[in-house]
């Protein structure tokens, strides 16, 4: 065969026998990976889906294209310190995949991936509200005390979860979720990404993500509330690494109230709007105190002792496009709150669609329970569905 350039793995080949045009679904299924037709199927499509009992359906592997372009050219670009701030610690990697694999990668994962529209109720006091988290979510992934274990040699969809400790079976009765396995298309990312973070870590140390939380904002009506993931069962200065794939979305940081006559942060901070998701009511996100949703510019007045009479810019925007990747650590997250706005306008970027993939480390059962009730949810399950070019429920039940 000719040798391919990476560039030629993107575009049709003219000689390539053409593959038949199936239901995106029907990837899924047994008969997708049925012995190929001799020369009509290519090999990348033979290559079998993630099973496990926990999924609603099997995920495809990443077709061979796509891993190419991850393994020989991520990442892209050496990440960009972003420091300047009070309490701000990022690493901007614009980009971390190169764009041609990044779109692929959207579309893959949107096509490939169960999603779910979760609802929830949030309690504040004796307040009830019903929310309807604004985008679409799905989670894999298992906290530090258990870990999954292939049970046979050969098989990669063998997997059983243990204690982390003893490696005995998890009893059924510790968690209120059945946790998912982080399938092999979102593994290979995973394990990247941790190298990437521990290259750009001065002492190389590898964050150890144990979660993958996706997110997909199919217009600009889909969105996330200002939040900071500082939740308890994420331990002291999570290291967070979001990737962005598809549409461009503008990401806002702003950080959270100071005392006044203290330039430390106030303890609690803020969440105008709504509650997010991937927390939800109980966690410290969804119990802040009020504070400013104006946009503006904020001014850090100090006082004497504290820190030198400043005026600080406390706004930051950032726009992410496919590929690009900030990771949050350090004090970032008890100290700043993180937003994708909604975005005006029935054209343009956000209507192509938006998949953001966050990896973190949670290290406690409490932070297992509260990612799948908050992304999974007890509703339906929904596919992406190419002819009607939207998500369309396909199990009315998990
Ligand atoms: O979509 C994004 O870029 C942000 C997602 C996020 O903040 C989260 O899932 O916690
Ligand atoms: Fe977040």
């Amino acid at each position: 065969m000719a040798k391919r350039t990476l560039d030629t793995f993107f575009k049709p080949s003219s000689t390539a026998p053409k593959r038949p045009k199936t239901d995106p679904i029907e990837c899924n299924t047994a008969t997708a990976i049925s012995p190929p037709e001799p020369n009509n199927i290519p090999i990348e499509d033979t290559k079998p889906p993630s099973q496990h009992p926990s999924y609603p359906i099997p995920i495809a592997q990443l077709p061979s294209h796509i891993e190419v372009g991850l393994e020989h050219a991520t990442p892209a670009n050496a990440p960009r310190e972003i420091n300047n701030q009070p309490h701000l610690d990022l690493l901007h990697f614009q980009p971390y995949i190169p764009r041609a694999t990044a779109n692929e990668l959207f579309k893959f994962l949107r096509r490939e991936l169960p999603f779910y529209r979760v609802q929830y109720t949030a309690r504040r006091g004796e307040v009830e509200t019903q929310i309807n988290t604004p985008r679409w979510t799905t989670v894999f992934g298992v906290d530090e005390t258990s870990t999954f274990i292939q049970e046979q040699d050969d098989n990669p969809n063998s997997l059983v979860l243990v204690e982390t400790k003893t490696k005995t079976p998890t009893p059924k009765t510790k968690y209120q979720c059945t946790p998912r396995p982080i399938p092999a298309c979102l593994d290979l990312l995973r394990r990247q990404v941790e190298a990437a973070n521990a290259n750009a870590n001065a002492d190389n140390k590898i964050p150890g993500y144990n979660f993958c939380l996706v997110n997909y904002y199919a217009s600009g009506d889909d969105s996330i509330a200002f939040h900071s993931d500082d939740e308890r069962f994420l331990g002291p200065e999570p290291n967070i690494a979001s990737l962005s794939l598809g549409g461009e979305r503008d990401f806002l940081m702003k950080h959270k109230p100071f005392v006044s006559g203290n330039a430390n942060r106030m303890t609690g901070g803020c969440v105008p709007g709504a509650a997010r998701a991937t927390s939800g009511p109980g966690s410290t996100s969804a119990t802040r105190g009020s504070c400013t949703d104006s946009g503006a510019t904020l001014n850090l007045v100090s006082s004497p002792g504290s820190r030198p009479a400043a005026t600080v810019p406390l706004q930051i925007k950032m726009s992410l496009g496919s590929g690009d990747m900030v990771v949050m650590r350090g004090a970032t997250q008890s100290n700043w709150l993180h937003s994708i706005p909604k975005r005006k306008g029935k054209a343009g970027e956000a209507m192509r669609g938006r998949v953001n993939i966050t990896f973190r480390r949670a290290v406690v059962p409490g932070g297992t329970n509260n990612y799948y009730n908050y992304n999974v949810g007890s509703g339906g399950m929904y596919r992406w569905d190419e002819v009607a070019r939207d998500m369309v429920l396909r199990d009315s039940k998990v």
